[in-house]
């Protein structure tokens, strides 16, 4: 054991899937950022064992994950996915061969995707300038609704072909992504959570998911709560950003809806996405929100910042906060100083951004900050910042 790790060091076991196109370049940034963070930290060591799924295997070998795959999956402490999808497999297939069935076999039934305005980020919505004028919770549900997989094609190559896809909504899985919802509203300081639905042309399904709403609010006097069809939503996020907090909404509808959001916060590239499983009966899954992205892939130029950010809410979920907070604020000196890529407006690459990220570890550790001057957060930005050669050189 190297001399600088402290003997009680945590190990955390990281199943890293990279997947498909700019998957496998935001993971690898993610990892070397990772690697570096529990390096300066010394307080934790991260154990990473790649899986090679991706579209090319399945096109090799007719699968995406092996049959024993979720199996394997399960001896972990998390999961750091990147993205799966290339135009040479139809993309249902991809989904259903691999990120899916983590998700629902591992029990992540809610998705968590935070969307707020980074430092130096610029908004397309001229009313949003600051970080205060847009700071979402999305929590959406991530096992079932529209993603329930029930339906069927027949006749398919005749006049009379006919597909259905059916939505399936349980008391169940609607009540835990509530209760889910509202305890993290409840811990947020605006204590606001908003239900979003398509309650009036869908009469069974989504008026179940209201009443079920309601009826879990009761629990929750101390949350305030409004109800939005999901259509009007959009037009709310656009021109009201400041009026939303924490948002819950189905698989189909959240989906739709972060893409929007992480838009609107700039670039659907800073976007994180935590896969829980709330009682912690498997390992959950951390993945940006973004996908494959085929047309800028192999070029270099994907933005990392939201893998970093999935990356820091994985440690949070093993219990790192401190390494998490640490993460956070090297990531937002980054975009601060403009070091971005072209999504954000800037000249920089994956490379760049990452190297960025990582000066900012190596001068903390080389003034040898002590851990404790790391503790609550209290990380001074700008003096870390102002003392990294390679950012004051931009
Ligand atoms: N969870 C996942 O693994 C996941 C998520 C979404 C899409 N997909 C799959 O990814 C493939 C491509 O899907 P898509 O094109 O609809 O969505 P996408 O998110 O891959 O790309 C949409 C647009 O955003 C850009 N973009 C995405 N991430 C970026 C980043 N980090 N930096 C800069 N620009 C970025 C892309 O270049 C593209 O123009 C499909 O196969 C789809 O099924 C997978
Ligand atoms: O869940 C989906 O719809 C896709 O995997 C992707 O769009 C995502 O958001 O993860
Ligand atoms: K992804
Ligand atoms: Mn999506």
């Amino acid at each position: 054991m190297p001399s600088h790790i402290h003997s009680t060091t945590k190990v955390h076991r990281i199943a890293l899937i990279p997947g498909d196109g700019i998957g496998t370049e935001i993971t690898t940034a993610a990892v070397r950022a990772l690697r570096q963070l529990s390096a300066t930290l010394s307080t934790f060591t991260l154990d990473f064992t790649q899986f090679p799924w991706s579209s090319a295997t399945y096109l090799q070998e007719g699968h995406y994950m092996p049959s024993d795959g979720l199996a394997q999956l399960k001896k972990f402490d998390a999961i750091y996915f990147g993205a799966v999808g290339w135009p040479d497999v139809p993309d249902h297939i991809s989904l259903w061969g691999l990120i899916l069935p983590i998700r629902k076999t591992l029990g992540q039934y809610v998705n968590v995707r935070p969307v707020r305005m980074l430092d130096g980020v610029t908004s397309p919505l001229k009313g949003v300038q600051r970080a205060g004028d847009l700071d979402w919770v999305i929590v959406r549900e991530n096992s079932e609704g529209e993603y329930s997989g029930q339906g069927g094609i027949s006749h398919e190559d005749e006049l009379h072909g006919v597909a259905t896809e059916v939505s399936v909504f349980t008391r169940v899985g609607v009540e835990r992504v509530v209760r889910f919802a509202f305890e993290v509203a409840r811990g947020r300081p605006r204590r606001k959570l908003t239900m979003v639905t398509k309650s009036n042309a869908q009469r069974h399904g989504m008026v179940f998911w209201d009443k079920v709403f309601w009826e879990v609010a009761r629990e929750f006097p101390d949350v305030e709560t409004d109800k939005m069809l999901v259509d009007a939503m959009t037009v709310r996020m656009t021109l009201d950003p400041k009026s939303l907090d924490t948002i819950v909404a189905t698989n189909l509808h959240a989906d739709i809806l972060s893409d929007l959001a992480a838009a609107l916060a700039g670039s659907i590239g800073i976007a994180p996405s935590s896969n829980l499983n709330p009682e912690r009966t498997a390992p959950s899954m951390f993945e940006p929100i973004h996908g494959s992205a085929p047309d800028i892939a192999g070029k270099g130029v994907a933005n990392p910042v939201g893998a970093f950010w999935s990356a820091a809410e994985m440690v949070r979920w093993l219990g790192e906060d401190k390494a998490a907070d640490v993460l956070m604020e090297a990531v937002e000196n980054v975009t601060r100083a403009g070091v971005t890529t072209k999504d954000l407006g800037g000249k920089e690459n994956t490379e760049g951004v990452t190297e960025a990220v990582h000066d900012i570890y190596t001068m903390a550790s080389a003034i040898s900050v002590p851990n404790q001057s790391l503790e609550g957060n209290s990380l001074p930005p700008a003096y870390i910042l102002s003392t990294s050669p390679r950012l004051s050189k931009r």
